[in-house]
């Protein structure tokens, strides 16, 4: 797929933007705080219907419309993807200050169409590569979560429902809880909210077993490539619970974690996450949060059998990071049949030598890329030769001649 045209109106510091993009790597090039991973970000708003940086969708809006009567911004991107003509997603963002708090409408249209979020899934697909990602490794377990939930709700309209099922009901169980350890309300409601919980979360846990089997083959062969197959990576997913493969209702806390190749659906996973529920009742309701499920699930990353977060240099954390993110784009492509596209926000500066050109050589023909950085000195000369090359001053974007 490929955007050939992004209108922003009042988006962050673009007041009014029309750009036109090539389907050549595409270089945002400027000094700090311009503009470019505002670009970055709008992709990524328009693909997710969520920013990468923020979760306050104030922040989006040009602040010098805050005191218009109803501050708003918009994005509009034109889509080509392999089997359509192109087509308009557009996103706006509207501001309502009638209330004492300001509340946020969004609206998505699809060709001058309303649409809800699960209608436009895989139609405008982002694989964002950040400097905090090559921390993916070591980082917290929620940046794991996050880096498995961005790329299947992007592809998997049933995983994006589960997941939002999920996120629904956990806080109102968690509410629950409270309540029933205040003595507000009964343990009988739990069994309503149990349901729902072991329901969505068992298709989460499932998505997600298949996700990482497929990925942990496509990232092995980038990362066999980057060591000259002298390290092995391999993933081990750790859900809170580990669900056994015979539905015979039995726990087994295995910390290696669950065998990515057992395959089990979310029809044997929901009892036994049901069963979960009901065995640590207590102690939840004691501490008042929901303390088994997808929410607490954790990835590791390991490289010869061994932790990498935990004992990994930081130069083999950043090969798997590596790894991981273009096996994440190769992962899209393999289920959409088509190339997302690649956003690589200041990360080439944080890449040695040997990394960047990996990086940089692997793109070559694939995916459209955008890359924004405040030094074109890191691009060889073949790579800026085929890249369009836009300088970006303070919300407004020149094209520029290659150097
Ligand atoms: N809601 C907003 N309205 C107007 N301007 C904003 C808004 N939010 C952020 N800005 C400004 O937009 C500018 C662009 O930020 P952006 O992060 O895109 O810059 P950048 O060129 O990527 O910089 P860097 O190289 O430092 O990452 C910043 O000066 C920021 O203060």
């Amino acid at each position: 797929m490929h955007i050939e045209h992004l209108s922003l109106t009042n988006f962050r510091n673009y007041a009014r933007l029309e750009l036109s993009l090539p389907q050549q790597p595409i270089v945002l090039y400027g000094e700090n705080a311009q503009g470019k991973t505002s670009i970055l970000e709008a992709l990524y708003y328009l693909a997710t219907s969520r920013s990468p940086y923020t979760t306050s969708d104030r922040q989006l809006i040009h602040w010098r419309t805050e005191d218009d009567p109803i501050p708003f911004a918009r994005l509009a991107a034109d889509v080509n993807n392999r089997e359509s003509a192109t087509q308009r997603l557009e996103i706006t963002l509207l501001m309502d200050k009638s209330g004492p708090v300001p509340r946020f409408k969004k609206t998505i249209k699809l060709n001058g169409v309303e649409k809800r979020v699960m209608d436009v899934v895989g139609l405008l697909t982002v694989v964002l590569f950040l400097p905090q990602d090559l921390a993916l490794v070591e980082g917290s377990p929620s940046e794991r979560r996050r880096f498995m939930d961005t790329t299947l709700t992007q592809v998997n309209r049933d995983y994006l429902e589960a997941l939002d099922n999920y996120e629904k009901i956990l806080p109102q169980r968690n509410a629950l809880l409270r309540r029933i350890s205040e003595r507000q309300s009964s343990r009988k409601e739990l069994a309503f909210w149990d349901e729902q919980l072991a329901h969505a979360g068992a298709a989460v846990i499932a998505g997600r077993q298949t996700f990482l089997r497929e990925l942990e083959e496509l990232a092995q062969r980038n990362h066999d490539d980057l060591t000259g197959r002298t390290e092995t990576l391999t993933l081990k997913y750790q859900p809170s619970f580990v669900p056994t493969a015979e539905a015979n209702g039995q726990m087994s806390f295995n910390l290696l974690g669950l065998d990515l190749h057992r395959e089990l659906t979310a029809e044997q996973i929901e009892p036994q996450f049901l069963q979960q529920l009901e065995a640590e009742q207590n102690e939840s309701i004691m501490r008042g949060v929901t303390l088994s499920g997808p929410h607490r699930d954790e990835l590791r990353i390991f490289i010869n059998e061994r932790d990498c977060g935990l004992y990994g240099s930081r130069g083999q954390a950043r090969t798997a990071v590596l790894a991981l993110k273009l096996a994440e784009l190769s992962w899209m492509r393999d289920h959409l049949g088509e190339w997302p596209i690649l956003l690589l926000d200041e990360v080439v500066a944080e890449l040695d030598r040997k990394r960047r050109a990996y990086l940089l050589d692997r793109l070559d023909g694939i995916a459209q890329t955008l890359v924004t950085t405040t030094e074109l000195e890191i691009f060889t000369s073949d790579f800026l030769e085929r890249a369009q090359v836009y300088e970006v001053i303070a919300g407004q974007i020149s094209e520029k001649a290659t150097p």
